[in-house]
């Protein structure tokens, strides 16, 4: 038997269910869009003491419930990617148990990969086709796609729709990617990365997009290093770091009920202290009395409630984080 991992005990308390929110109520629980037990990847990796197998991905569990906007954050080589990619059928896997929309992604047949979309951290190439030539093209593989132009206009790529794709910016050759993974209406779309290189407000109208998407009854599993984006985005969120989860929960609940205490900060000659407190007003009238000259300022004083940035931040041992303490709360 496989234990129940924190992700799954955190995946049936805090469960997001977007029919009921929408007043329809569901006859039954909707059934995983993903679930994985026990996922295993090596490579093999030349180094000073030779070759040898690497982790990538080292043993993890995930619940993904259909309906949901579900977030895989972690640093660089953490094993995102490699786990995505499982998911979607491009690389296999050397241990463990996967099922995506009912399916094991390397087995799973045509049929199958027209239930999924997918948004891959590298554009492919765009050779000589117009943007509407290649949504049009791609819209022909799926048996209920969108209209090309509806999705189009989505991305926001309408007055750039004779242009060819290779013509492109950055940021619209990603937006080009994005319509390319919804055209043909999936039940399930891998965004890895989406808004990399995305201008403030094309990042916005992307949101948007991903959340009608979602109230339209899509699973999203979305890769990012925005923080922001996921902390605006995500029903829940699973961090991993060398291969395995290092918390899971909704955006807001992540690293515990302390984690979002408030932080209370302010110089004590060149040096930076720190409270966190539930009551930061009181924190703050306490310093006024007795750290500031009469009537002067609290020096460097700052109060912060930490973002999901922040919260991860520790959760990875950056060692740059803000929500450290290094006083205690006085009562
Ligand atoms: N084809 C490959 N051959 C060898 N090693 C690989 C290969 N693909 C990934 N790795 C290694 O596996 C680990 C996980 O990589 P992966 O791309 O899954 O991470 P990631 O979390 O997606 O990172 P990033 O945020 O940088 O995209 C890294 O150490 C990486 O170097």
């Amino acid at each position: 038997m496989v234990a129940e991992p924190e992700a799954v005990l955190d995946d049936e308390r805090m469960r997001t269910d977007h029919s009921s929110a929408r007043g329809i109520a569901p006859e039954r629980p909707p059934a995983a869009a993903v679930s994985v037990r026990g996922l295993r990847r090596s490579y093999r990796s030349r180094g000073p003491g030779g070759v040898r197998d690497v982790a990538a991905v080292d043993g993890l569990d995930l619940d993904v419930r259909r309906g949901e906007i579900f977030a895989l954050l972690g640093p660089n080589g953490a094993g995102k990617t490699t786990t995505i990619e499982i998911l979607e059928g491009f690389r296999d896997r050397d241990a463990g148990e996967v099922s995506v929309l009912g399916e094991d992604p390397a087995r799973a047949g045509r049929a199958w990969r027209t239930r999924i979309g997918v948004v891959h951290q590298d554009s492919r190439d765009l050779g000589e086709l117009t943007v509407g030539e290649m949504v049009g093209a791609t819209a022909r593989y799926y048996p209920g796609p969108r209209p090309p132009a509806e999705v189009i206009e989505a991305v926001g790529l309408t007055e750039h729709v004779r242009k060819r794709a290779r013509a492109l910016s950055g940021g619209q050759r990603r937006r080009l990617d994005v319509a390319l993974g919804i055209v043909g209406r999936p039940e399930l779309l891998f965004l890895d990365e989406p808004t990399t290189g995305f201008d403030p407000q094309a990042r916005r109208s992307f949101w948007d997009l991903v959340t009608g998407l979602r109230d339209d009854g899509a699973t999203i599993l979305l890769t990012t290093h925005y923080l922001e984006e996921a902390a605006y985005l995500a029903d829940r969120v699973v961090v991993i770091d060398r291969g395995r989860i290092v918390a899971a929960g909704p955006p807001d609940a992540l690293g515990g009920p302390d984690a979002r205490t408030p932080l209370v900060t302010w110089l004590d000659g060149d040096e930076r202290q720190f409270l966190r407190t539930e009551r930061p007003t009181e924190a703050v009238a306490r310093l006024a009395r007795d750290v500031a000259a009469p009537g002067g300022e609290i020096p460097g004083l700052t109060v912060t409630r930490p973002t999901l940035e922040d919260v991860y931040l520790d959760l990875i041992g950056d060692g740059r984080s803000t929500t450290g303490s290094n006083a205690e709360e006085q009562r």
